[in-house]
């Protein structure tokens, strides 16, 4: 017999993420799906859930969030653009819900939460690093969420080692060949029909070179950190950022 008892809403139901996570929590023996929201909807009391997937477009995330939230509702949330002006006025607002939990996860893949680790964990021994996303076309924002995260998390490491910039002679690049700068990491982005979500690190030192790569080769993959998410938020009150913490990866 099966005990469906976590009540989730979805926020961008009718989208790629939002219609996959539908039919995971539809299918997982301890979810119920009780609300399905998109773009013009009220979000109302969110159908009395207890947790809500959010996976919709960076410029409406945080007004989604902070329904939730101040609701009294526990928040996933898969929606790339969340810079640290929005995370903090997020915190704000959870500060005033002191029960509620917020996690804000830019990749729910497993192999990509590992590359990101793995990319931080090398960060310090190679002189040379540059960071390539590589997605289907449809998707909005560029970089990726998991590479502005990776560079981040890069940029640090190496800050806290000691290294400086990455080498790079180019004084002539008229047209942006050279990709952009997160802090102070060189990441490209490449849009292709046929592609789902894909990410190289690509690191180099004097005579070797190190690449990790991770492919998310079908939605499916993102489901098992969506629904850790929704079994654990109940239990992380307060702004989680990454599914590593809820893994004991962090
Ligand atoms: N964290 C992760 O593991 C992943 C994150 N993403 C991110 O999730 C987001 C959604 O991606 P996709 O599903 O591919 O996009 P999509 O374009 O297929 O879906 C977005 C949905 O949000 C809806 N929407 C737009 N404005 C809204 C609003 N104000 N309120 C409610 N819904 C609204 C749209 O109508 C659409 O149905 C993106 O930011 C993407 O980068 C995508 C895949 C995995
Ligand atoms: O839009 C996507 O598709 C994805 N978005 C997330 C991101 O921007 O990192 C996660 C994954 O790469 C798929």
């Amino acid at each position: 017999m099966s005990d469906k008892s976590i009540k989730v809403a979805v926020i961008g139901a009718a989208g790629r993420m939002g219609s996959t996570v539908c039919d995971a929590v539809d299918l997982a023996p301890d979810t119920e799906l009780v609300g399905r929201f998109d773009v013009g909807d009220d979000l109302g009391d969110l159908g009395g859930a207890d947790v809500v997937v959010e996976f919709s477009v960076p410029d409406a995330s945080l007004t989604n969030v902070t329904h939730c939230v101040e609701q009294g509702v526990h928040v996933v949330v898969g929606t790339t653009g969340w810079t640290e002006d929005k995370l903090d006025k997020l915190r704000k607002t959870v500060a005033a819900h002191k029960d509620v939990g917020v996690l804000i996860a830019p990749n729910f893949a497993i192999g990509a939460i590992l590359m990101m680790r793995f990319a931080e964990q090398a960060a310090r021994f190679y002189e040379s690093v540059e960071v390539v996303e590589l997605h289907h076309p449809n998707k909005v924002d560029a970089p990726s969420g998991t590479a502005a995260r990776t560079a981040d998390l890069i940029g640090e490491a190496r800050k806290a080692a000691g290294l400086g910039q990455v080498p790079d002679a180019t004084t002539q690049d008229p047209e942006g060949a050279r990709g952009g700068r997160f802090n102070g990491i060189p990441v490209h982005s490449v849009r292709l029909r046929g592609l789902v979500a894909h990410q190289e690190v690509l690191f180099g030192a004097e005579g070797e070179l190190l690449t990790i790569r991770h492919d998310s080769l079908d939605r499916a993959s993102f489901m098992p950190g969506v629904l850790t998410g929704v079994r654990q938020v109940a239990g992380h009150p307060g702004v989680t950022v990454g599914l590593e913490n809820y893994l004991g990866l962090s």
